[in-house]
């Protein structure tokens, strides 16, 4: 039985900066983040915005634009690493968020019979959740469920990772009929634990702790909104969970060389290049290329046959990337949708494709996992007018920037927004203390 992907739609925040801004005010040369890891626009959240306000965007638009009836919804899983609260999922915030906007349509409390639940392993996450709910689909062909990836990429000012930042979301309909893209049902799985890259929740006190040893220091404050990394070392665990992962993907299929067929390698991606920068390990191995020295290493990356397989098979799928920045859980479906829209601008056929997904996340793990093209695919992409829909975010200057992320600012800078807004976190009422509410602004 096909279940893979029926529908798609997605959500990048209103606000972006300038890359060479960044670049210029940091004392960065531009050519290293345009030219050396692919960016061009950093995608921004205004001050009403967050991971559940673009979590909703995507879920309504998604009913919207395909009609679907939302009391066929089964299950929504979102994905996300930026859960605004520890024990309330990021998904009931949307899910309420769109109710209200559906209640004239459909009455009140639509999804009273939904599975709503948040699903959480860094940028894997949403992956994750598109498992589980392709599994769910094969179990009861006859149900639906969605798939939500949202969150938003913040780190440190001046660190390694702030040209990296970005943010947004992807929703899409998981089902038995799979107008989009149908996911085969083989996942090589590659998991190790490790500290790469995370985000500590708490701020230990030695007095809080029963147990604390001797040395353990007095106070230590660590903020949770910025990951924890080392950026090099994030690098080389990516590398090795997708190659791991993708050796176990061929001992399931029991392929030779998997990619060959691939017509699109739609990868996480933290900035657009990096994909193609991690590959030639495994495209070495598969070839019986030397890849011990850092020359050799080189050598395969600007090898003529490499260049002309990025053209073929990556490229496509960086352009949205370079254009928004990471979007932690939503990178590698905004890949798809940028190979996928690319393509059909191009008037390009891909009915019977193969696409293959090579996801990670931090901490760490990757899955990799292939997926056939179907025959309905132009009438899915037809929606989502992609690049124009970028050209509709407002540039921010970089006082503007460094003010947002450091949430010096009361008002939104599109006072005049129109979607769902953070309206007021309750600071005073003992038993609802931060509770977020959210409206919709028409
Ligand atoms: C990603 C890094 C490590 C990059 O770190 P970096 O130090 O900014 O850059 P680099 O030195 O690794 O690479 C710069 C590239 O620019 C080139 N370059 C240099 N100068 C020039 C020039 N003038 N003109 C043209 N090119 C130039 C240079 O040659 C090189 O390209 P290469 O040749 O190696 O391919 C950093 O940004 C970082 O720490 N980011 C945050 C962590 C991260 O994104 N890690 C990625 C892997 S882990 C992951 O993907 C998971 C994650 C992060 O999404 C989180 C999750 O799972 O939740």
């Amino acid at each position: 039985m096909a279940v893979g992907i029926e529908a798609a739609s997605y959500y990048v925040p209103s606000l972006y900066l300038e890359i060479r801004d960044l670049a210029e005010k940091r004392g960065i040369e531009p050519a290293k983040l345009e030219k050396g890891l692919g960016l061009h626009k950093m995608g921004l959240p205004d001050v009403h915005e967050d991971a559940a306000t673009f979590a909703a965007e995507a879920l309504l638009r998604l009913i919207k634009d395909y009609n679907i009836h939302p009391k066929e919804i089964s299950r929504i899983y979102l994905g996300t690493e930026s859960a605004l609260d520890a024990a309330k999922p990021t998904a009931s915030y949307a899910m309420q968020m769109v109710e209200k906007m559906l209640e004239a349509e459909f009455g009140a409390r639509v999804f009273k019979n939904c599975d709503v639940v948040d699903m959480t392993f860094a940028c894997i996450g949403a992956v994750d959740a598109l498992h589980n709910a392709v599994d769910f689909v094969r179990v009861n062909p006859e149900k639906k469920a969605v798939v939500i990836a949202s969150d938003y990429a913040k780190y440190e000012l001046a660190s390694s990772g702030e040209y990296t930042q970005g943010g947004g979301a992807v929703a899409v309909l998981v089902s038995s009929k799979p107008d989009l893209i149908e996911i085969e049902n083989n996942w090589g799985v590659a998991a190790e634990s490790v500290f790469d890259f995370f985000k500590p929740r708490r701020h230990f006190k030695k007095e809080d702790l029963t147990n604390a040893p001797e040395n353990f220091p007095e106070n230590i404050e660590i903020f949770t909104d910025e990951p924890v990394f080392d950026g090099q070392y994030s690098n080389q665990c990516y590398q090795d969970r997708i190659r791991e992962a993708y050796d176990h993907y061929k001992e399931i299929t029991g392929e030779n060389k998997p990619y060959e067929a691939w017509k699109y390698l739609i990868f996480h991606l933290p900035y657009a290049f990096h994909g193609k920068r991690v590959f030639t390990e495994i495209y070495s191995l598969e070839n019986g290329l030397s890849y011990e020295t850092p020359e050799e290493q080189k050598a395969v990356a600007k090898s003529e046959g490499y260049i002309q397989f990025i053209n073929d098979k990556i490229e496509k799928s960086q352009r949205a990337s370079s254009e928004i920045g990471n979007m932690y859980t939503a990178s590698i479906f905004m890949a798809l949708l940028s190979a996928l829209q690319t393509s059909f601008n191009d008037n390009e056929e891909l009915t019977g494709q193969q696409i293959g997904f090579l996801g990670y996340g931090s901490g760490s793990k990757s899955k990799v996992f292939a997926g056939k093209v179907s025959e309905n695919w132009k009438n899915v992409v037809a929606k989502w007018n992609l690049f124009e829909g970028l050209k509709s975010r407002k540039a921010i200057d970089f006082e503007t920037y460094e003010k947002l992320h450091r949430k010096q600012l009361k008002h939104s800078v599109n006072t005049n927004y129109k979607g769902f807004g953070l309206k007021s976190v309750e600071l005073e009422n003992p038993v609802l203390k931060g509770a977020r509410y959210y409206e919709y602004q028409g």
